[in-house]
């Protein structure tokens, strides 16, 4: 009894840190969303550049049997999508959250709203993510000064190709999901597609929330659970000093955190999440951008008698090896020139997903980090990311861990 117990405890939602084994993941499969990239559109969009799309998803499905292979449940977003549109109600937000009546004027947008109540799941699931253009909209009886106005390929709605970077959209912390209130226009729509999926799928329909979607910007790529009880939130490009004090709140009122470190990044694009620059690869070790090593502060929150206590800043090491409560958060010393760091940052050396302490998956283009990462005794499990790598987004962009071991717990087998 016991046995089976902790078995079933393995995919239960529950991730209390960066490195715990992992069990169970959220993964997109790129698809037709990104074949709506143009150079027109590719910036708006966040895109780097033009993938090639059947590449892309080769590279992704060598990503999710990588994981497989390490025992992770994989679950892909486009179903767990599909399925949650089972229930009315979410398809009746997925619509609410695809139709756009302003942009479209009320004839469009009542006739778009009345097609896709009547498609099946699947299809509401891949208009929802993927977009449709004007010239796909559904026929319609009279005169509409906004079809004749649009081009053919004007977007009615927007595809949303950033879904798969499922990091940012949702953040599992102990057994509750933080819904991420996205900064970037083109993302906006990510955060209801998650909020309708845990809200409406069956699997999670009853987990509790930690952060809600109408809040001040935070992004999962920002959000970093240094140690139980410990997080890390990057504040800049996306998560805004406004935002990383209430996801803090709202941490230190449900007992999901003791110390929340806020910390300041660049805001440009090459940095645009923590999780760029810094991710952990161990209990107590990170890999790190070499050229913010010495300069990255944090100032550490803490509750104090119902209220925020705010202290520092201070340097981020020291800081968090303190909540932490270890002498020293180590940092694999890439030793790299500041030429090759800078181009493997930009290429997502440091976005490492980790799927037990000291194992995790990188990009293989990295070559000088990752051999530095094994020096330091690190297993690096690479991938290709030629293809998916053009939207700024590495391994741990692209995963949303919904559960993993707790620490000292390694000895649970997944099930
Ligand atoms: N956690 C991350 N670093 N996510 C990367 C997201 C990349 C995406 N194109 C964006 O600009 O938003």
């Amino acid at each position: 009894m016991f046995v089976r117990a902790r078995l079933r405890d393995v995919t239960r939602p529950h991730v209390q840190s960066e490195v715990g084994p992992l069990t169970s993941v959220v993964l997109h499969r790129p698809g037709s969303e990104l074949k709506r990239l143009t150079p027109r559109n590719n910036d708006q969009l966040l895109f780097d550049a033009i993938p090639w799309v059947d590449r892309a998803q080769e590279e992704h499905d060598t990503f999710a049997e990588v994981l497989r292979g390490r025992g992770v449940e994989v679950l892909l977003l486009r179903d767990l999508l599909t399925e949650a549109l089972a229930d009315a109600r979410a398809r009746a937000a997925a619509v609410h959250a695809g139709v756009d009546g302003l942009r479209l004027g009320r004839d469009v947008a009542d006739a778009l709203r009345s097609h896709l109540a009547d498609v099946p799941d699947a299809t509401l699931a891949e208009v929802i993510i993927g977009g449709m253009t004007f010239e796909e909209l559904p026929a319609a009886e009279g005169d509409s000064l906004v079809r004749r106005m649009h081009r053919p390929h004007d977007f009615a709605i927007e595809p949303i190709p950033n879904l798969l970077f499922t990091r940012d959209s949702s953040v599992w912390i102990g057994d509750r999901v933080a819904i991420a209130a996205l900064a970037m226009p083109a993302r906006r729509r990510e955060s209801a597609i998650t909020d309708l999926i845990y809200a409406y799928h069956p699997r999670f329909s009853h987990a509790a929330r930690a952060y809600g979607a109408h809040s001040a910007p935070v992004e999962g790529g920002d959000v970093l659970l240094l140690a139980p009880g410990v997080v890390a939130i990057g504040v800049g490009e996306r998560t805004t000093p406004a935002g990383a004090e209430s996801l803090a709140r709202s941490l230190f009122a449900d007992d999901l955190a003791h110390t929340v470190l806020a910390v300041p990044i660049e805001q440009t694009r090459a940095s645009m999440h923590l999780d760029t620059v810094c991710t952990m690869v161990d209990r107590d070790a990170v890999v790190m951008y070499p050229a913010i090593q010495h300069s990255l502060r944090a100032y550490a929150l803490r509750p104090k008698d119902g209220e925020l206590d705010v202290s520092g800043p201070e340097p981020f090491l020291d800081a968090a090896a303190e909540a932490m409560g270890i002498d020293r958060l180590r940092v694999i010393d890439t030793g790299l020139d500041p030429v090759t760091a800078e181009r493997e940052q930009w290429e997502d050396g440091n976005n490492t997903l980790a799927v037990a302490p000291g194992v995790v998956v990188a990009y293989e283009r990295n070559a000088e980090t990752n051999t530095r990462l094994e020096e330091a005794g690190i297993e690096v499990l690479r991938i290709s990311g030629s293809e998916l790598g053009s939207g700024r987004g590495g391994p741990r962009c692209m995963s949303c861990p919904v559960s993993r071991a707790r620490l000292g717990d390694e000895g649970i087998p997944a099930t």
